[in-house]
């Protein structure tokens, strides 16, 4: 598991590593600086080569100088381009720029060379507070158009270290070395893009500096069998989930089979599948592994079941409806909610009602929905919910008291007073037709193992990506198709 950090959490560990555990500050300057260097020097062929440093006038341009002194020492020939105005300048980029005069660098105010080996963002931060414009824009545009390998300290510049979003403009790095903690805004699109392949050097602010308050978001990145319920050793198969997946509607017999199938390779004990008449016998052959009942059988289902699982290629007949309304005024089970079972909660807001009150009363409640659905369910336009994810996210999981696996290029699991996991394990080739009925067997099967609502969504969203990785690397990201996905679940 890993931590992902706003700039103001980020600050607050830095005050506190610096003020309440007493580091210096330009320890740990040095420390991110020492770190940058080396990763220069690992990508740098040999010693004696040219570098650009692009330094602004804050802490991270302090970090810039600072690189550009270790790196003068190792005998890299350094330009040093210092942007902005010196009057503004932090008290550490002045200390910096100070000791930095004794050292055998040039101070140029603009890039002479066409031939730099290695090429050193540090003119923005955490601490970028509005669009870049002016000689700002123009730098980064003049650094991003020369050509060698280009390294950004901490964030990218132009990027947004919160949300990822280009600030007017950015700077497109090969790498990110990023301090103490990774920042949100190098994970999420396009902030990933700009930033390359990101790197978390430790310069000394440690989880010793949350002081009670750890950061709010996180991902996983251990390997997923790590994460799975332990197996007992003397169970059966009643002992790991009875899964009741209400799911197909005729013509969609697909999102039920795909449900089923992910739900038996996340280890349920027994899955049985509530469908049209007209899908028993495709079914029967796809997975002979699952009971299968019609929905005039739901109530003895409920009864038999541990958890719930409802929506996949379900539609909103009146036959669905009627399903959706038994498994939610007739049970108390875990229940999951997928497509058109999100698309009939938007129509129908007395069945979101009663859901939210079984939410607050302890019921366990996991909503599955893509941006569109989320729009559904809001009532905001699928680009407001595209843009605000996490908002859309929080805000529909306070009002159902429920836990909402907000799906897009960075699925969210949010829960109410819970910090926010975001998945980023995945592929774009699992950007097709029954990826999402795949998520929803996955989730209901871990639920149905005894895990807690936010955990099973999570570990769900992050075990689904992790099976896509496999599958892409197998069929590439054209080739891929939903059922490869189950076909690479092995643990
Ligand atoms: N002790 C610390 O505080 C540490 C800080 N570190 C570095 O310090 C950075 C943060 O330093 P700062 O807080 O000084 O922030 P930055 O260096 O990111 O930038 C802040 C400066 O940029 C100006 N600015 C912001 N947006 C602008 C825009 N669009 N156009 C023009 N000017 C703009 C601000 O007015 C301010 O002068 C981190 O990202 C990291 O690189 C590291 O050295 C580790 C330790
Ligand atoms: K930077």
């Amino acid at each position: 598991m890993r931590y992902l950090v706003t700039a103001s959490e980020m600050r607050r560990f830095d005050e506190n590593t610096i003020e309440k555990i007493g580091i210096p500050a330009c320890v740990l300057m040095e420390r991110a600086a020492l770190a940058a260097a080396e990763l220069t020097e690992a990508r740098c062929d040999g010693r004696g080569g040219y570098v650009l440093v692009m330094c602004g006038m804050g802490n991270n341009g302090g970090d810039g100088l600072a690189v550009a002194r270790l790196l003068a020492e190792r005998d890299f020939r350094v330009e040093v381009w210092c942007v902005g105005n010196r009057e503004k300048a932090s008290p550490q980029w002045k200390q910096q720029r100070s000791i930095l005069e004794k050292y055998p660098v040039e101070f140029t105010d603009k890039p002479r060379r066409g031939d730099y080996g290695a090429l050193i963002d540090a003119l923005f931060g955490v601490g970028l507070s509005r669009e870049i414009k002016h000689e700002y824009a123009e730098a980064v545009m003049l650094f991003n158009s020369l050509e060698g390998w280009k390294l950004a300290l901490d964030v990218p510049s132009g990027i947004h270290s919160d949300t990822g979003r280009v600030m007017g403009c950015a700077v497109r790095a090969d790498e990110t070395v990023t301090f103490g903690f990774c920042k949100r805004g190098l994970v999420f699109y396009p902030g990933c893009e700009y930033a390359g392949e990101v790197s978390t050097a430790d310069i000394g602010i440690s989880e010793r500096s949350f002081y009670g308050r750890k950061p709010e978001m996180y991902a996983y990145d251990e390997e997923a069998a790590q994460l799975l319920p332990k197996r007992q050793r003397g169970g059966n198969k009643g002992t790991f989930g009875k899964v009741l997946l209400i799911a197909g509607s005729l013509n969609m017999a697909g999102a039920a089979i795909l449900a089923a199938r992910a739900a038996y390779r996340t280890g349920a004990g027994m899955v049985k599948v509530i469908t049209c008449a007209g899908n028993r016998t495709i079914l029967q052959q796809a997975v002979p592994e699952a009971l299968l009942g019609t929905p005039n059988e739901l109530d003895r289902s409920v009864e038999w079941a541990d958890v719930i699982a409802v929506g996949p290629g379900l539609g909103k007949s009146a036959e669905a409806l009627s399903c959706l309304e038994g498994v939610i005024y007739g049970s108390r089970l875990p229940l999951l909610a997928d497509a058109d079972a999100l698309n009939l909660l938007a129509e129908h807001p007395e069945l979101r009602a009663a859901l939210a009150e079984q939410g607050a009363a302890g019921r366990k409640v996991i909503l599955t929905p893509h941006v569109g659905e989320l729009a559904r369910l809001t009532g905001q336009s699928v680009s407001a919910c595209a843009e605000e994810l996490l908002s859309c996210g929080i805000a529909l999981a306070s009002e159902l008291h429920a836990v909402v696996t907000a799906k897009d290029a960075r699925t969210l699991i949010c829960g109410e007073g819970h910090d926010v996991c975001v998945n980023l394990s995945g592929s774009n080739g699992m950007a097709t037709a029954g990826s999402g009925d795949v998520l929803a067997g996955i989730t209901a099967a871990l639920l149905g193992q005894g895990m807690d609502a936010f955990e099973a969504a999570a570990v769900g969203a992050y075990i689904h990506g992790r099976a896509g990785e496999k599958a892409v690397g197998k069929r590439g990201e054209y080739g891929c198709m939903a059922g490869d996905l189950t076909a690479q679940m092995r643990y």
